[in-house]
């Protein structure tokens, strides 16, 4: 099987690295189309497969293409993809909020799944939700389940609205993380810490939280309470983001993510 992924950013890279990191694919058959010419000389120098420039080379060879382009390119794309396009082959797209539907109009093609990947699927830690057309085959499902399986965990869904609501919460999730760890690292720093320290405290805190939760079934609510004693310390930081609403805010966030993948579908 000839693999092709179109797109050489953060993740169409990480794809490119996860098939070859697991062995599932070799270079031989690996082909990668990034339209920008310093990208692609950069790429070239990676040992990841043949990059192109332009589709006429690799598209007609490829039995599996991954579109990792940005939604707002989808359409240029699809125009240039579409003369080139065989029923048979298999299209795995990845573009927040760009519909199953409006991929195989786009380019002419059957057989579409759509997936929603996340950033730490570059260590394999990633989670990937995705759905598929009907007239994606079995063997072809469960072929690309196999290839997403390499950069973490997946989900199948029914139902392609779940693709955008996995953006809101998976997809995204990440940076509502991280951008938690900044505002606790700023606070570490405002108490004294130096930028390491602070750095430390607050990441094997999350590590410690997260694997402490993962080995146990205790919910998050049980695991906050056990935190938390009675008049003191937590009690009163917990106190303040209820007062300050953190929890709805956070809710607000992923809500206003949800919105705008429904919006690029557009
Ligand atoms: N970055 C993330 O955490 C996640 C991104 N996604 C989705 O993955 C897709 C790619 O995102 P990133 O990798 O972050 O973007 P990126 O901007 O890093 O990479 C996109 C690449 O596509 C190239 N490109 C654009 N039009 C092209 C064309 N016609 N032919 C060939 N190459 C073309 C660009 O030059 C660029 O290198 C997006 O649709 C995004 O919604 C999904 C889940 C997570
Ligand atoms: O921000 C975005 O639109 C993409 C989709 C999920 C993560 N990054």
């Amino acid at each position: 099987m000839k693999i092709l992924i179109i797109g050489g950013g953060n993740m169409g890279l990480t794809y490119a690295q996860s098939f070859l990191r697991s062995h599932i694919a070799t270079q031989e058959q690996m082909m990668i189309l990034e339209k920008s010419p310093e990208k692609a000389a950069e790429l070239a120098k990676q040992d990841i497969g043949t990059v192109f420039g332009t589709p006429d080379g690799c598209l007609k060879n490829a039995d599996l293409i991954i579109l990792a382009v940005k939604p707002q390119d989808a359409e240029k794309l699809f125009a240039s993809l579409r003369p080139l396009v065989d029923p048979q082959q298999v299209f795995l797209s990845i573009m927040a909020g760009v519909k199953m539907e409006t991929i195989a109009k786009g380019l002419g093609a059957e057989k579409v799944i759509r997936a929603m990947p996340n950033l730490p699927a570059q260590i394999g830690m990633g989670m990937t939700v995705f759905t598929t057309s009907e007239s994606v085959t079995r063997i072809e499902l469960v072929t690309v389940q196999n290839l997403l399986n390499t950069t973490g965990k997946t989900v199948y869904v029914e139902q392609e609205s779940a693709i955008d609501a996995a953006t809101a919460i998976s997809g995204s999730g990440p940076a509502y993380v991280w951008f938690f760890m900044q505002a606790m690292m700023q606070a570490a720093l405002e108490m004294g810490f130096s930028e390491s320290e602070a750095e430390l405290l607050v990441s094997q805190t999350f590590r410690g939280a997260i694997e402490l939760y993962n080995k146990t079934d205790l919910s998050f609510e049980e695991w906050i309470r056990r935190v938390s004693s009675k008049g003191g310390t937590t009690e009163a930081a917990m106190r303040t983001y209820q007062e300050k609403a953190v929890h709805e805010d956070i809710i607000a966030g992923a809500r206003a993510a949800l919105n705008r993948a429904v919006e690029l579908g557009q």
